[in-house]
């Protein structure tokens, strides 16, 4: 039987917005199917907040329309819109005369979920951010440390389980290790399983841990858009090619699989790989050689099958 597919969850055609004479977001497309991370990333100030709060219409277009689901995001009252969206924005923006419970309970009440089912979310969201209801359910926003006030950010973003979920530097202002430590908490929530969603970072490396696509912007314009894979090993341009220069090599790292240096590595498998799971990242697999007798001979042969593989990639 013949069955259309499904409209992706987000669609956005031409958006432009300006300010002054030069557009800060300038003529931008793209379709995010349902279930994919798509990340906007790029240097301060190329637009990427503004081109997130213009899919929830926190910013009205001056040109193009975004389509939620396939319909036309302007044929629905903005909040009705932001209410099935959830969203984290950059200065987390708690309530500060609310408790943390009642924070994540916000838009449940705004949309008349039953009290006991807002109360068992509200518990069962604390506690997998590591933020036990016993302890934290009853403080205030300033009685929490800069991360645990982004804890509760994300589990209001998602009490109402929400199909879409827009987040902004969700993880900005942390240091470094709680940084890490949170995107590892957010990248294995069950609640964020098969959401669709857009997170605006200028982490280059946040971006490469969590997204299916990257939008790498530049002056309001998209640079490329495409896997981080894509980006790294084929940049459409020299603005792609220096963003990541940098990182190159850690990127390339936690890029490639073992999966795919198989060709280099046939006939010369070094101890102890053929026990890592071939879908372990090189950068994961020379973590765990560093543990094994001759280490340094199966990471040597590891690199050498890494360099070659890069090399054929280029070709
Ligand atoms: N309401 C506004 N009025 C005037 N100019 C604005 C407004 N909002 C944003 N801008 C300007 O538009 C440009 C893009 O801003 P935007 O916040 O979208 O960038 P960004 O990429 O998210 O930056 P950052 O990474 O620093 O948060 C900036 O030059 C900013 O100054």
């Amino acid at each position: 039987m013949p069955h259309s597919t499904p409209p992706p969850a987000i669609r956005a055609r031409g958006l432009t917005k300006r300010y002054g004479p030069r557009p800060v977001v300038d003529d931008v497309s793209f379709e995010l199917p349902a279930g994919e991370t798509l990340v906007l990333l790029g240097p301060s100030g190329c637009g990427k907040t503004t081109l997130l709060k213009m899919l929830n219409r926190l910013v009205e277009p001056d040109a193009g329309t975004v389509e939620i689901h396939g319909q036309d995001a302007r044929r629905q009252p903005a909040e009705e819109l932001r209410r099935g969206m959830g969203y984290v924005i950059q200065q987390v923006g708690l309530l500060p005369h609310y408790s943390v419970a009642d924070n994540v309970a916000v838009v449940p009440r705004l949309l008349g979920h039953a009290p006991a089912a807002i109360a068992a979310r509200t518990y069962e969201l604390l506690t997998r951010l590591h933020l036990p209801p016993a302890e934290y359910a009853a403080r205030l926003p300033h009685e929490l440390s800069g991360g645990q006030q982004q804890r509760v950010g994300l589990a209001r973003a998602l009490a109402a389980d929400p199909p879409i979920v827009l987040l902004d530097e969700p993880f900005g202002a942390l240091d470094p290790l709680v940084r890490a430590g949170i995107r590892r908490d957010f990248r294995e929530l069950p609640e964020l399983q098969g959401k669709t969603v857009v997170l605006v970072t200028h982490d280059v490396t946040e971006a490469f841990e969590l997204a299916d696509r990257i939008m790498l912007l530049d002056a309001g314009r998209v640079q490329q858009l495409g896997t981080p894979r894509e980006l790294l090993l084929r940049p459409a341009n020299d603005f792609v090619r220096r963003f990541f220069a940098a990182e190159r090599l850690s990127l390339q790292l936690r890029t490639l699989t073992l999966a795919e240096l198989q060709p280099w590595l046939r006939g010369a498998a070094p101890a102890g790989l053929t026990a890592l799971s071939a879908a372990a990242t090189v950068q994961q697999a020379l973590e765990q050689l560093a543990a094994t007798p001759r280490a340094e001979e199966a990471a040597g042969a590891l690199m050498q099958a890494f360099h070659h593989a890069l090399h054929a990639e280029a070709q």
